[in-house]
């Protein structure tokens, strides 16, 4: 099984001397597919940085990271869903869904049905002409995880993705969210406040000050 991704001694620092401010530190971790993690710990203490560092949308200022599965190129190879809206206003939820298969070189009209299946699956079929402006934010953070899906990611990364929701609604993407990670036999990281959203994943990791207890 090929280890998706590996961590190194990882730290991130903000700004440089005397001044820096250390976000993330001593990380040494490793992701293999299937693993389902929530990260835990104070305001603060480093999640975001962390999984941003994960999703090799930032680089770190030492230490090593590699994605083995990936040939070290993470990038377009990971799913992403973040805390607060990320669909694009002008597109309707299938146009937002295909998005970035379509900026994977994905032909038109079979991103188009990779999105209506995903749709489908999630069940939010009856959505698929409606723009982001008539959604809820529990219908538009499903909608998220519909994108994710259809781009078939091996590592999800999911920031805070319930911060908006009532607990029922919370519990409902959460369990998409481990589903869809299921279904591809992908890793699955979840940042959270939540305790009860937490509980919903079969592993934590807790940050404190930029440190991680795995
Ligand atoms: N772009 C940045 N520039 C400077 N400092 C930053 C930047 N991003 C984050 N930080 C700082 O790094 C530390 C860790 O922030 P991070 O957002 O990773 O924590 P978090 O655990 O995700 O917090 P929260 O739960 O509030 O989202 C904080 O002290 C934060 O202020």
């Amino acid at each position: 099984m090929t280890t998706l991704v590996t961590c190194q001694d990882l730290a991130r620092a903000y700004g440089k001397g005397a001044d820096a401010l250390v976000a993330v530190h001593s990380v040494t971790c490793e992701l293999r597919p299937g693993e389902q993690i929530a990260v835990t710990g104070a305001s603060g203490s480093g999640k975001t940085t962390l999984l941003h560092l994960l999703a090799g949308l930032d680089r770190p200022t030492a230490g090593r990271i590699a994605w083995p599965a990936f040939d070290d190129h993470p990038r377009g190879r990971v799913g992403v869903v973040f805390q607060g809206p990320s669909l694009l206003p002008p597109l309707n939820v299938t146009e937002n869904v295909a998005l970035p298969l379509l900026i994977a070189g994905v032909a038109d009209a079979e991103a188009e049905e990779r999105a209506l299946i995903a749709l489908d699956t999630i069940g939010l079929a009856d959505l698929a002409g409606s723009l982001p402006e008539e959604l809820s934010g529990g219908q538009a953070q499903r909608v998220a995880v519909a994108r994710v899906l259809a781009a078939e990611p091996q590592l999800i990364i999911a920031d805070e993705p319930t911060a908006q929701l009532d607990s029922d609604l919370a519990r409902r993407v959460v369990d998409l969210l481990t589903g869809v990670a299921a279904r591809l036999d992908a890793a699955l990281v979840v940042a959270t406040h939540d305790p009860q959203v937490a509980a919903r994943l079969p592993e934590t990791w807790t940050m404190s000050d930029g440190a991680l207890t795995c």
